[in-house]
């Protein structure tokens, strides 16, 4: 027995990599459950899914699209995820809320790698998920090495539950193989039933063999009845699949073709039959079963007209619009089909709904209950790639910063933080990322902004020590102003940043004017003669004198200024830049273009090694410059068909000269003089 509770309300969400077919897949199913008359196309821009601007006008999902249908009488909401890795944060927080995933990928062993990020996901979170190959119309289709590939990228055992029936170079339909009944496409219609080609017998019982072997590999009783050659009743092997997908053990594979209505109905029958609810899914999250209403958020939207809307799916009892919960008055209780909300009374058991207006509430939350959040809830990816940003009307600053925090809290795989030099900083997963970002602050919060590559935190140091002697004296007409100190500079190790030392004897600079001196140094520091910080040196006070009247906080400020301007260049400055430790992932088949990609650009290449808990995964460490980091992940994933990622953390300062010290230097002068 599974654990399904058949006529609650199922969760299915379509992921897989980029333009696979997910957008097209949940049009097809709505199609096929008859929630709409007519099935849109991606290139009409009719599609259910994709109905954000932003989505449309690149043609490809930027954000999670839900819609609602039944299928032969049993409510389902299918969750159409983003395939970009640069939108996988919403797919990683979507998947946490649904029964099942259908993981939609294309008949091209080539691109099997793609699927392999996503299915780690799967498998670290157990959840239950398929394989649907999809464009199984086009051309060149190559079905069985495609699943080998596939096999290599994943995990756990795929099962084929159907095989194809072609005719010349085409794939015309499929013969199931638990039911033993073969099928014939037909555009806009359910397949029709045919015999089985006699041509296609062998085959056939060889996969059934094969899938029933699998099968037994978690089921005793199978393994006996195949060791006797008995063959299992047809309820046992639906049994075991169900049993096998809920527990995360075996990934059935289907195929078909969105786009000309082929093997929909059948993928739509095994979700029917074989995929867990809610119940079974609140079990795996840890989600008691007693207790009062509950409910998990998974994506935070502020939408114009609505406010803010917490999508969560209901785990324990129901919840009513105008509810008042811990956490507030329910101020709209909303379907999504695609964009559009619908207003509804009521979300019970199962039902994948928005909340309206629940401020306090964050992604993750569990709403109406005595846990807070969700256990194990994903972890915000790290930022990849970055702009810096401001407002294009000056003054809009700190509106800039609130559209963005809202932005922020839909998307935690987007933030913002503030620069060295006064600069605010977009970071995200890559560019299209960020112009997302910035469009919807445009669209949405009516805020134009400018962008440019963030500035490098470079720094400067001294290599020689030195003494100086630093006077401002005016004493012609009026109050006077006099200050005389005697300093010396010294390197430090790195690390060591800025010591000030007070050596003063005998009071000849007064107490009272030497956090003056201190600040005068510290004030200079801010831009040293390269015009960035400088780190890594001790300034000792050794002495000076003063005057009676003339002597001032601002008179021993200046001088220490002109002490340093005048010691800096005698002790032999030095750039630095600020050096990353990285940590490259990439299929082992990439490792060595992932190396080049290092040495290419001033890197240290450390090591590698397997990955950990990424079968056929290698890990590169090194260390490389921050200057060079900025398209790192561009180049990265148009080398590794999109999967290679990294990790990074600072780790030293190191000194640089010569022609790239050179090009740093004038760059920053002009920056200086523009600004
Ligand atoms: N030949 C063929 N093309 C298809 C099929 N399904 C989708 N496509 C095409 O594949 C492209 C991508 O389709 P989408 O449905 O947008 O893919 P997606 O997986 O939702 O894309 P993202 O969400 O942006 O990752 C579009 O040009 C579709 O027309 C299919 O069954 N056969």
């Amino acid at each position: 027995m599974t654990s399904k509770s058949p006529s609650l309300p199922r969760a299915c969400a379509l992921v897989g990599p980029f333009a696979s077919g997910k957008t097209s897949l949940l049009e097809a199913m709505l199609f096929a459950c008859g929630a709409i008359g007519r099935q849109g196309r991606i290139k009409d821009g009719t599609t259910i899914g994709d109905a954000s601007p932003e989505a449309r006008a690149r043609l490809m999902s930027v954000e999670p699209n839900m819609a609602s249908a039944d299928y032969l009488g049993e409510k389902w909401t299918f969750i159409d995820c983003p395939g970009s890795v640069e939108f996988q944060q919403d797919s990683y927080n979507a998947l946490m809320a649904v029964d099942v995933a259908v993981v939609v990928c294309e008949p091209d062993p080539a691109r099997a790698v793609m699927v392999a990020p996503v299915l780690k996901f799967l498998d670290q979170h157990k959840i239950p998920h398929l394989l649907f190959v999809n464009k199984i119309d086009t051309a060149g289709t190559r079905l069985k090495e495609t699943l080998e590939a596939l096999q290599a990228v994943s995990d756990r055992p795929l099962i084929m539950r159907e095989i194809p029936i072609r005719e010349g170079d085409a794939v015309t339909g499929y013969i199931d193989l638990v039911s033993e009944r073969a099928y014939k496409y037909r555009p806009g219609q359910t397949s029709a039933v045919i015999k089985i080609p006699d041509a296609l017998k062998g085959e056939e019982s060889a996969a059934r063999q094969e899938m029933l072997e699998h099968l037994a590999d978690f089921d005793d009783h199978l393994m006996e009845e195949l060791l006797e050659d008995i063959q299992p009743p047809a309820d046992e092997i639906y049994d075991d699949l169900g049993k096998d997908l809920t527990g995360d053990l075996i990934v059935p594979v289907f195929f078909g073709s969105a786009e000309n209505d082929g093997g929909i109905h059948r993928l739509l029958k095994a979700l029917r039959h074989d995929a867990p609810g809610p119940k079974a899914t609140a079990a795996r999250l840890g989600i008691k079963a007693e207790g009062g209403p509950l409910a998990g958020v998974f994506k935070t939207v502020h939408a114009a007209h609505t406010g803010k809307l917490s999508f969560s799916r209901v785990w324990r009892g129901e919840f009513a619009d105008n509810q008042s919960l811990d956490v507030g008055r329910i101020g709209g209780l909303y379907v999504m089909t695609g964009g559009t909300p619908t207003k509804v009374a009521k979300a019970g058991l199962g039902d994948v709904c928005a909340f309206g207006r629940l401020d306090g509430v964050a992604t993750g939350a569990l709403i109406g209950g005595a846990e807070a959040a969700m256990a194990a809830w994903p972890e915000p990816l790290s930022p990849l790639f970055a702009f810096a940003l401001a407002a294009e009307k000056k003054g809009d600053d700190v509106k800039l910063t609130g559209a963005i925090a809202k932005l922020a809290e839909e998307d935690p795989s987007l933030s913002l933080d503030h620069g060295e030099f006064g600069e605010q900083i977009l970071r995200g997963q890559g560019e299209i990322h960020l112009q997302v970002a910035i469009d919807r602050l445009k669209s949405r919060f009516n805020m134009a902004v400018v962008t440019k590559k963030p500035t490098v935190p470079y720094k400067e140091t001294i290599r020689k020590s030195t003494s100086v002697h630093g006077r401002h004296k005016k004493q012609s007409g009026g109050h006077g102003q006099f200050g005389d100190i005697h300093i010396d500079i010294a390197p430090l190790p790195r690390g060591s940043g800025f010591h000030f030392v007070d050596k003063i004897v005998g009071g000849v600079v007064p107490r009272q004017y030497i956090p003056s001196v201190e600040e005068g140094v510290a004030e200079f520091l801010h831009q040293g003669p390269f015009g960035f910080p400088v780190v890594d040196l001790q300034v000792t006070l050794t002495s000076g004198s003063y005057h009676a009247v003339d002597s001032s906080d601002m008179a021993f400020k200046t001088a220490a200024r002109i002490a340093m301007s005048e010691g800096m260049p005698q002790c032999d400055p030095v750039l630095l830049e600020p050096v990353l430790a990285v940590e490259i992932s990439v299929p082992s088949d990439f490792t060595a273009k992932a190396q080049r990609i290092v040495s290419g650009r001033r890197g240290q290449i450390l090591g590698y090694d397997a990955k950990e808990g990424w079968q056929g995964w290698d890990a590169v460490s090194a260390y490389l410059p921050q200057a060079e980091m900025d398209d790192l992940i561009v180049e990265l994933r148009s080398l590794t068909m999109g999967v290679g990622t990294f990790s990074w953390t600072f780790d030293h300062l190191q000194e640089i000269s010569g022609r790239v010290a050179d090009k740093v230097v004038e760059a920053r002068k002009e920056a200086l003089a523009n600004a």
